[in-house]
């Protein structure tokens, strides 16, 4: 029996609907297979160390794959085994998520089977507020992951794979940027979007609610309230304290107006022929 372990990292869901929808087809087509968030990947070791097929999710943060994401596809041992990379983006820019993270698979000695890149809503603060792709992944988005699903157990079952470079973007901004390093590239958007946070203490129930959400551990308990390291995803802000803090005392402070906001996306975003190319298999 074929056995496949489907590792995610999601924070408001798009990419974990995807997640259980890939995992679901595998199920129907009898694939022994385990679903898990990253975070508890760490308790399971094994599921991902011995499955025949090792799947990574995740959502695309400023074109690329988050760099924990990264850094946890950098420790796993392919020994020839199969793998596929999944996204879920705004509608902006899937920009090369699934290329670095099919590059590192592939590198680490896994044959890679295909990706898939599935339009969602866009959870950046300044894009909530602008409800930017609001209702995606819809039920088309979700038959496409079931396909996508159907056709990388066949490209498994035939040994059949695809070269890294499949999954680049034609998005000129990650042509362009390609060769260079991904704090740079990725920083070049992030000083044009990324906002403050706001700590406001009066407002703060300390539930630890942004505690328990927080992807990296960066946030500690203090005396009375929580304290902020803001190290974050290598000093990179995902806002999911944020998004989840009960009482509002964590405020988003935008740094451009929404009209600007709303141009710079526009600037960056892939054509209606890249955005189609959902997904890539053999
Ligand atoms: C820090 C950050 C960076 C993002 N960068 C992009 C981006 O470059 N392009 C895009 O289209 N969407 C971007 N988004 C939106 C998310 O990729 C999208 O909402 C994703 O589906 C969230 O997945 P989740 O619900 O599984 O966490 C970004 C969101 C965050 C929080």
């Amino acid at each position: 029996m074929v056995s496949a372990c489907i590792l995610y990292f999601s924070q408001t869901g798009n990419t974990e609907k995807v997640a259980y929808t890939i995992a679901g087809r595998f199920q129907g087509e009898g694939v022994d297979n385990v679903t898990l968030h990253l975070e508890d990947a760490a308790d399971f070791p094994e599921a991902y160390e011995d499955s025949d097929i090792v799947g990574v999710g995740f959502p695309t943060f400023f074109g690329y794959p988050p760099p924990h994401v990264m850094k946890f596809i950098r420790r796993l041992k392919g020994k020839g085994r199969s793998a596929f990379v999944f996204t879920t983006y705004g509608g902006t820019t899937a920009g090369d998520s699934l290329f670095d993270a099919a590059m590192a698979l592939s590198k680490r000695g896994f044959r890679v089977l295909g990706g898939l890149k599935v339009e969602a809503f866009d959870n950046y603060p300044q894009s909530i507020w602008l409800k930017i792709n609001e209702g995606r992944p819809n039920e088309i988005d979700l038959a496409r992951s079931e396909e996508f699903a159907a056709r990388i157990l066949k490209a498994h079952s035939e040994r059949q794979g695809i070269e890294p470079e499949a999954l680049a973007s034609t998005n000129p901004f990650f042509i362009k940027n390609r060769g260079k390093p991904r704090k740079k590239t990725v920083g070049a958007l992030r000083e044009k979007v990324e906002g403050k946070v706001i700590f406001n203490k009066e407002l703060c129930l300390f539930c630890e609610t942004c505690k328990k959400s927080c992807p990296t551990k960066s946030i500690t308990s203090g005396e009375a309230h929580p304290e902020f390291s803001w190290k974050c995803i290598d000093g990179m802000r995902c806002y999911q304290c944020v998004r989840v803090c009960p009482g509002k005392a964590l405020l988003y402070e935008q740094p451009i107006s929404d009209k600007e906001y709303k141009k710079l996306l526009k600037g960056i975003a892939d054509t209606p022929e890249e955005k189609a190319r959902a997904y890539i298999v053999p």
